[in-house]
């Protein structure tokens, strides 16, 4: 019988409105467009491509008292995520417009509306130890979390409790533009012995300085290991014994939006299923390739394969 791990994850959720324009956009003018609304949120992404992975995963997240926190919540059941969500009345559920140009890079414009207002008493610390429901074995934080200063408290309570009830912890930073403006001092207080770092070349080069992933030997005095994610060319694992690669399969890349949040739960999904860092990479770039395929962060998941 397949082991399923549970896995909480602590992050946003909200929808995307996904704009995919061929020509260059035309500032002050109309630039034709082909516009979807998908369910989205790095922290909600990641879930959806986990429940497709095998693992059973619960997400914890602040939405608004709004048709798209009630959209996104149907949406993630139906994709066999467990959502603990706190209704905020006072703010609007996280809402990112995301500009797609002819390459199927993206460009977000997000307001993290409720998800920014997450505190420390959305999360019951007995769904990490096992108390109200069934233990899981892994934490993941999706890092505007801990970049946001609102939202810091709650990203923070969730790796201590989580670390209490003796859980494996990642943690995805997410935003380069964010730890650059305001530094990486608390960032890195905030994730000491975090078990998985899971940052973009951006990201990276914003904690380092250099965007090269032998720079993340620097980060192993903070967090166990490190696995950087390169795009089109794959990802890097690197701990205090090794550092391997796996390419990413050449694929059509339609729309980049949530790349790195199916990446985190292809490679989550297979170590903790005990994989090797080799294996495990392998399982994050098929799942990474599988997204750019597809417009949206979270309607390719359905495209790929279950385990
Ligand atoms: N053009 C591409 N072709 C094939 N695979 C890709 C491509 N872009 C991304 N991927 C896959 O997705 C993974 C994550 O991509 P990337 O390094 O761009 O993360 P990211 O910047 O966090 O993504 P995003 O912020 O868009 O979610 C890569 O490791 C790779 O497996
Ligand atoms: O592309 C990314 O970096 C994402 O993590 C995806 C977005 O955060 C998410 O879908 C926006 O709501």
């Amino acid at each position: 019988m397949t082991i399923r791990p549970r896995v909480v994850v602590v992050g946003d959720t909200g929808l995307d409105v996904v704009a995919s324009h061929r020509q260059p956009l035309a500032m002050g003018g109309d630039t034709r467009s082909k516009v979807r609304l998908t369910a989205g949120g790095a922290g909600a992404n990641t879930a959806v491509w986990l429940a497709r992975g095998g693992v059973e995963p619960l997400l914890v997240a602040r939405v608004g008292d709004d048709s798209a926190g009630r959209q996104a919540a149907a949406e993630l059941t139906s994709a066999g995520v467990r959502c603990a969500f706190t209704v905020d009345p006072d703010a609007a559920t996280c809402c990112v417009v995301v500009l797609v140009d002819a390459t199927g890079q993206r460009t977000m414009l997000p307001d993290r509306g409720a998800s920014a207002r997450i505190s420390p008493d959305d999360l019951d610390p007995g769904l990490l130890d096992g108390t109200a429901g069934p233990k899981p074995v892994h934490l993941h934080l999706s890092g505007y979390l801990l970049l946001d200063r609102t939202s810091r408290p709650a990203g923070v309570a969730a790796l201590q409790a989580a670390r209490a009830a003796g859980l494996t912890t990642s943690v995805d930073p997410q935003a380069a533009a964010l730890l650059r403006a305001q530094g990486t001092e608390d960032f890195l207080a905030a994730v000491a012995d975090v078990d998985l770092l899971l940052p973009n070349t951006d990201e990276l080069a914003a904690l380092t300085g250099s965007a090269e992933p032998e720079s993340a030997r620097a980060l192993l005095d903070h967090v166990r290991a490190v696995v950087v994610t390169t795009g089109a060319d794959g990802a890097t694992w690197i701990d205090a014994r090794r550092q391997v690669s796996v390419e990413a399969p050449a694929v059509e890349c339609v729309d980049s939006t949530g790349a790195g949040d199916a990446f985190n739960a292809g490679l989550l999904g297979s170590r903790l299923r005990g994989a090797d860092p080799v294996e495990a990479l392998r399982a994050g770039v098929s799942m990474g390739s599988s997204a750019v395929r597809h417009v949206g962060a979270q309607p390719a998941a359905a495209a790929h394969a279950p385990i």
